[in-house]
C-alpha cells in the first residue's frame, strides 16, 4: 500500500484553479490555500483513534467519542504558516511547532535557520504542513528531525508535490503517509514544481522577488 494519498474531492479541483492563477492576489492565495489545507486535513486525521465517553447533555447522558492522542501541528517555514489557522480549525488544541527551513537558491537543498523542538514529550502524531513538497528535500529534513525527537506517527499534508518529491519521500520513509491534493508531473532548472503554482512562501506573504 502506497504511504502518499492524493486527496479527490471537486473542491480541491476548484480552489487548485485559484491557487495556481498567476493572476489571484495574496488575500485570495491566502483564502485558498486554507480551504484546500481544510479539505487535505480531513483526510489526513480520518483515522486518528477515538476513546469512548459520556457527556451530559442538557437533555440525558450521550454516548460520544473523543480523540484519544496528542495531534500536533509542525508547519514549515515560511509557507507552511499558511496552513496553521485553517488545521487549528480542526484541531482547536493542537499545539504548533515550528520549523524554519528555505532553500539554497543554487542548490535547492534546504538549509535549516529555525528549531526549538524540547528534547522530549513528542506527540503521538505530527501533521508537517507545507504547501509544496518540490525536491522533498525539505520535508525529508524535517521527518528526520522528527523521528529524532520521537514522534511515533509522522503525516505530511501539502496542497502540490512534484511526483519526485513524494517518491522519493514513500522511498525513504515508507511509514511516514503523505496527503496531497494534487502531484504535478516535473521540476524545472530551478527545482519549481511545473505546472506548480510559483512561490508559495512569496505568494502567502505577498513578498515577490524582483530579479
Ligand atoms: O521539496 P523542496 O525541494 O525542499 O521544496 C519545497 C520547499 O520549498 C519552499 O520553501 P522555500 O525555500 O521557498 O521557503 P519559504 O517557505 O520561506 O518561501 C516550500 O515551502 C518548501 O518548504
Ligand atoms: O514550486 C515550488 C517549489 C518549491 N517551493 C515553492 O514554493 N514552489
Ligand atoms: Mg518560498
Amino acid at each position: 500500500m502506497s504511504c502518499v494519498t492524493k486527496v479527490k474531492h471537486p473542491l480541491i479541483q476548484h480552489h487548485l484553479c485559484t491557487v495556481r492563477d498567476k493572476q489571484t492576489r495574496s488575500s485570495e492565495f491566502r483564502a485558498a490555500i486554507g480551504r484546500l489545507a481544510v479539505l487535505v486535513g480531513m483526510r489526513a486525521t480520518e483515522d486518528l483513534p477515538l476513546t469512548p465517553v459520556k457527556i451530559q447533555t442538557p437533555i440525558c447522558e450521550a454516548d460520544c467519542q473523543r480523540i484519544d492522542v496528542r495531534v500536533e501541528l509542525v508547519p514549515i517555514l515560511r509557507a507552511g504558516l499558511g496552513m496553521v489557522e485553517p488545521l487549528q480549525g480542526l484541531l482547536p488544541d493542537a499545539a504548533v511547532w515550528h520549523l524554519g527551513l528555505f532553500r539554497n537558491e543554487e542548490t535547492a537543498e534546504p538549509v535549516g535557520y529555525y528549531d526549538k523542538l524540547p528534547k522530549s514529550g513528542a506527540p503521538n502524531v505530527a501533521l508537517v504542513l507545507d504547501p509544496m513538497l518540490a525536491t522533498g528535500g525539505s520535508v525529508e529534513m524535517v521527518i528526520e528531525r522528527l523521528m529524532s525527537w520521537g514522534v511515533p506517527d509522522i503525516r505530511v499534508l501539502s496542497i502540490i508535490a512534484a511526483q519526485a518529491g513524494v517518491d522519493r519521500v514513500a522511498s525513504h520513509f515508507p511509514d511516514v503517509k503523505v496527503f496531497v491534493a494534487e502531484i504535478d508531473p516535473d521540476l524545472n532548472e530551478q527545482s519549481f514544481i511545473v505546472p506548480g503554482l510559483g512561490d508559495a512562501g512569496d505568494r502567502i506573504f505577498d513578498t515577490p522577488q524582483h530579479g
